[in-house]
């Protein structure tokens, strides 16, 4: 798949090398992700999923191994140039929502995209559409703390898609809620997706949730083998 969103190869790492207490978390994982497509990640607890999805976002290196994004490798760049691409490229959601406390719904999906260097009025219209989208619409004004946990996890789903990712990376994205909500929630966040064409892989324990994706993989002694 020369196409590949995401192209991980032989990727490696460990914690604490050389020590007593060496782990090696991933030992020659690989997966590619076609362009549209949505791969569920389900592993036990501690098997290495964070740690997966950090290195496929370029949050973190791997020790050996190769990480491509849209054809780019990453895997060796500098700092800099890994930024670069994860800020054009990447879009990520964690287990909480890591809204910022003091801005508005709206701003939380704005603020990104100013980063980005997008214009301030573009950068509303686009949040706007993004909440609305999601049936946030009634909400662009509430802080966080004013939203229910459903509501903030939506939020945090448009913040991730702000600036237009190729790739999702998404980490327990509903496990922080009631099963009903996680429910409702997930299959808002796959829809938003499909929508927008991206390439996502999302972790989750529930393997109900995993199921509705387009295939999944699980991370057995450190490697992805299809589940
Ligand atoms: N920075 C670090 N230093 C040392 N060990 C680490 C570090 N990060 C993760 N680990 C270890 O690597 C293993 C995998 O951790 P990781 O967070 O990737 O697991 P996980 O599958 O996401 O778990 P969970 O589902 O509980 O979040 C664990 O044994 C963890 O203790």
């Amino acid at each position: 798949m020369s196409d590949a969103v995401l192209r991980l190869s032989g990727v490696t790492k460990r914690f604490h090398p050389g020590k007593p207490n060496e782990i090696t978390v991933l030992d020659g994982a690989d997966i590619a992700l076609a362009r549209g497509e949505v791969v569920g990640l389900v592993a036990p607890s501690g098997a290495g999923k964070s740690t997966l999805l950090h290195i496929a976002g370029l949050l973190d290196t791997a020790d050996a191994g190769s990480v491509h994004v849209l054809g780019r490798e990453a895997s060796g760049a500098r700092d800099r140039e890994r930024t670069r691409l994860r800020r054009a490229h990447v879009g990520f959601i964690y287990q909480f929502h890591h809204l910022l406390p003091e801005f508005s719904a709206l701003e939380n999906v704005v603020l990104p995209q100013q980063a980005n260097g997008v214009a301030k009025a573009a950068a509303e219209d686009r949040a706007r559409a993004l909440l609305g989208q999601i049936g946030l619409e009634a909400r662009l004004d509430h802080r966080p703390a004013e939203l229910s946990g459903g509501e903030q996890q939506r939020v945090a789903f448009c913040r991730a898609l702000a600036n237009a990712p190729d790739l999702l990376l998404a980490d327990e994205p509903t496990g922080n809620l009631d099963p009903e909500t996680s429910d409702q929630v997930f299959d808002i966040l796959l829809d938003l997706v499909r929508d927008t064409g991206l390439s996502a892989l999302i972790a989750t324990h529930n393997h109900e949730l995993a199921a509705k994706m387009d295939r999944v993989v699980r991370l057995d002694a450190g490697r992805l083998v299809a589940a």
